[in-house]
């Protein structure tokens, strides 16, 4: 499809300022709880991605009426009438995102039923839902699987429950938030995630009237209550879209002041950037991000649940290492799938060797089975133009970023995966100088 094909000519540093909406991995979620109270809500700092779409079209298909607020990058959600959706318009987002699967608890809790289609999201793993599953059937949710999706049932009120997550999970977590928010009585959860995102989407429950307690060593306390409220809320900023351009100014040799980032949710990126070699300051409304010159260090990296080092922040950063001098370690310990991206960065000249043992510090869930979730990465390499085609969102940016670290150009493939999470890509990569263009039929179309 030529209109999903984005021409990239390297060699030019990235400069200039772009500005970070709302997280993609909270405002989605943020209007899914709106679907709990029964006052509108309002929203702020929303981005224009395809995630807050989807999210938006099956809050629709429900009831709930979505318009812009005044301010930009706002939204009014009003859930005064949620209502049963058609099972066959809801199936037409099937693949769409992750999402869907936290409709489960608020739609048991207004419908006393749900349906869930497929779920999409990037293929980096299995990602299996299990644990959701097990957490609602703990609430005492009935779950039917078939090939459509999931029929879940709430013969009676749900009811709070002590939830041990086999893992922290971010998904999981949200599901048992959003479920044990207006459930009878108190849940306890332990072994929670604790991911900035998960915190905010607290602050929009407490501001519902939720009553949530963090504890100490990932216990969350939760007392139900009999009625929810709207929230008047600013999503916190992007901390992963930021730290895809912080590392795109770094591989490209550039100097990007990212407007809207924030020092609170980005400490252990900022301190493998420097670790790395790269630049940066931050003030009041942003960060500036910046390659200071000479030669980047090569380093050991593994990714973990908060406050480890985020996963979605490894690929771009990758190949911000494929230009450091020396043999970078990085071990991938959220997904076991997120490693296969750099066979593409190899053909343009990148030295990436992969590995099935776990080679950071600490054995995780993947060692011994047979997953290729450990990288050693040897360089500096000059990076070259080549064919390349999107895999999955994170990715798709760092391959954006490999074709205008390189020389020459690329040919980029699957860009519309990029929208499901950075907010007007292409204008913000014109913006800070980089030499792309859609090819002939699809930049008639777009014109
Ligand atoms: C929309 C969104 O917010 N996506 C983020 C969310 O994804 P998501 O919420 O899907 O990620 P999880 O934290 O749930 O997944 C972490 C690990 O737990 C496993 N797992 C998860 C659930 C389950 O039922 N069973 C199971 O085995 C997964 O396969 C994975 O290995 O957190 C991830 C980890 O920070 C981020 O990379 C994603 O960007
Ligand atoms: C893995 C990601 O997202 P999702 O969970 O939506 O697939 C991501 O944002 O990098």
């Amino acid at each position: 499809m030529t209109d999903d094909v984005l021409l990239v000519h390297g060699g030019t540093p990235l400069e200039g300022e772009i500005r970070v909406r709302g997280a993609k991995n909270l405002v989605p979620k943020a209007m899914v709880a709106a679907l709990l109270g029964h006052e509108p809500s309002r929203l702020r700092n929303v981005p224009d991605i395809r995630d807050v779409k989807v999210v938006r079209g099956l809050l629709q298909l429900h009831g709930v009426t979505v318009r812009p607020g005044e301010e930009e990058g706002e939204l009014i959600l009003d859930p005064s009438h949620v209502e049963s959706a058609n099972v066959a318009d809801i199936d037409a987002h099937a693949g769409s995102s992750r999402i869907p699967i936290l409709f489960c608890g608020p739609l048991l809790h207004r419908l006393g039923h749900a349906f869930i289609p497929g779920l999409g999201g990037c293929h980096i793993g299995d990602r299996p839902v299990d644990f959701h599953l097990d957490v609602l059937r703990q609430f005492g949710a009935v779950v039917d699987k078939n090939a459509e999706g999931l029929y879940l049932t709430a013969p009676q009120r749900l009811r709070g429950t002590k939830i041990a997550l086999p893992y922290p999970s971010v998904g999981a977590t949200e599901q048992v938030l959003l479920t044990a928010v207006l459930a009878e009585g108190v849940t306890e959860l332990t072994n929670a995630a604790i991911e900035p995102e998960i915190v905010d989407l607290i602050c929009v429950l407490q501001k519902m009237g939720a009553i949530i307690s963090m504890g100490t060593d990932r216990t969350i306390l939760i007392t139900g209550v009999d009625r929810l409220g709207g929230y008047n809320h600013r999503a916190l900023p992007d901390r992963l879209e930021s730290a895809s351009w912080a590392c795109a100014a770094l591989a490209t040799h550039g100097n990007i002041y990212v407007r809207g980032a924030r020092q609170l949710e980005m400490m252990t990126f900022l301190n493998t950037f420097r670790k790395v070699g790269g630049a940066f300051e931050v003030d009041d409304n942003g960060i500036r991000f910046w390659h200071p010159g000479g030669e980047l260090n090569a380093i050991a990296l593994e990714t973990d649940v908060h406050p480890g080092f985020q996963t979605d922040w490894q690929q771009p950063l990758v190949v911000a290492l494929t230009q450091a001098t020396g043999l970078s370690i990085v071990h991938e310990t959220v997904y076991e799938s997120r490693l296969g991206f750099t066979s593409a960065l190899n053909q343009m000249g990148a030295h990436i060797q992969l590995y099935r043992e776990c080679l950071g510090g600490t054995p995780c869930r993947f060692g011994r089975r047979n997953f290729q979730h450990s990288a050693v990465v040897s360089g500096p390499s000059k990076l070259q133009g080549a064919d390349l085609v999107i895999p999955d969102l994170r990715g798709g940016f760092s391959y954006l970023i490999a074709a205008l670290a390189a020389q020459g150009t690329s040919t980029v493939h699957g860009i519309d995966l990029i929208n499901r999470g950075y907010e007007n890509f292409m204008d913000k990569l014109r913006a800070l100088g980089a030499s792309i263009e859609l090819p002939e039929p699809a930049a008639a179309a777009a014109s």
